[in-house]
């Protein structure tokens, strides 16, 4: 378990008969980052919800070892606290303002530290929600579809930061996404949930992979989620 974050075995959630996860495997190394693809309604945010805790009817082995922290899509911020202290809610035995400073300072919104939530942009609100995620030097970190919402250049911009922050703090990751192209750049491992288990692992090339081809390998990961058929691709 040491050199995993998480292990799981034979999971099974059945909402009703429905089986969502079936009898699914998972591990993920410490500060490993995997990207986790699947069609809409596959189960990823299911099994993420299992991960962080917040489902436990559930059969099967789970085990995470260690801090988790989680990022949804909507960066759920309280817009009647500031900025750090939305970073810093919920610590306790620190210097709260010091740490949310610091936090801030990474996600460069240093200067928006006193603003009201409702003040700043798409990308700046899911900034502080990276930054409060960060402040628990999680050993895991959640990331539900954290760019979905975003417009294509911040969205990118949000991937380098988040590509540094994993390098500054190595958590392993898990990251739920539609975009294969972000999970293609950021990912050590890339899994395809469908049918309620994990069916495929592609491995992108070393990085940096800024300008590495990865169109094979995105056609691949195409047929897997059933998009491509397997002569076209
Ligand atoms: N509380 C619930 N009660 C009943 N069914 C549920 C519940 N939560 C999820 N489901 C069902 O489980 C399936 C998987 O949902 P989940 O949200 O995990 O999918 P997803 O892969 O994250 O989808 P998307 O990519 O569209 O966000 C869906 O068919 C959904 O309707």
């Amino acid at each position: 378990m040491a050199q995993h974050v998480v292990r799981v075995r034979e999971l099974v959630r059945q909402f009703g008969t429905r089986k969502v996860l079936d009898n699914l495997d998972l591990d993920v190394r410490r500060g490993e980052f995997v990207a986790l693809l699947g069609r809409s309604g596959s189960g990823k945010s299911t099994l993420l919800r299992v991960l962080a805790g917040l489902d436990r009817e559930v059969s099967g082995d789970v085990r995470v070892d260690g801090t988790v922290s989680v990022a949804f899509q909507q960066p759920r911020l309280l817009p009647w606290r500031r900025v750090w202290r939305n970073v810093s809610l919920g610590l306790h035995g620190v210097d709260g303002r010091a740490v949310a400073d610091r936090a801030l300072a990474e996600v460069r919104l240093s200067e928006h530290a006193e603003a009201w939530p409702i003040t700043l942009s798409g990308g700046e609100a899911q900034r502080v929600s990276l930054a409060r995620a960060l402040v628990r030097e999680p050993d895991l970190l959640l990331l539900d579809e954290p760019f979905g919402a975003l417009d294509a250049l911040t969205r990118l911009a949000m991937h380098r930061l988040v590509e540094d922050l994993w390098q500054a703090h190595r958590p392993g990751v898990l990251l739920v996404t539609h975009d294969i192209d972000e999970a293609l750049q950021l990912a050590d491992r890339v899994l395809v949930l469908d049918e309620g288990r994990i069916r495929a692992e592609h491995l992108p090339p070393p990085r940096p992979r800024r300008h590495a081809d990865l169109t094979e390998l995105r056609d691949r990961v195409l047929v897997d989620l059933g998009v491509e058929n397997h002569e076209a691709a």
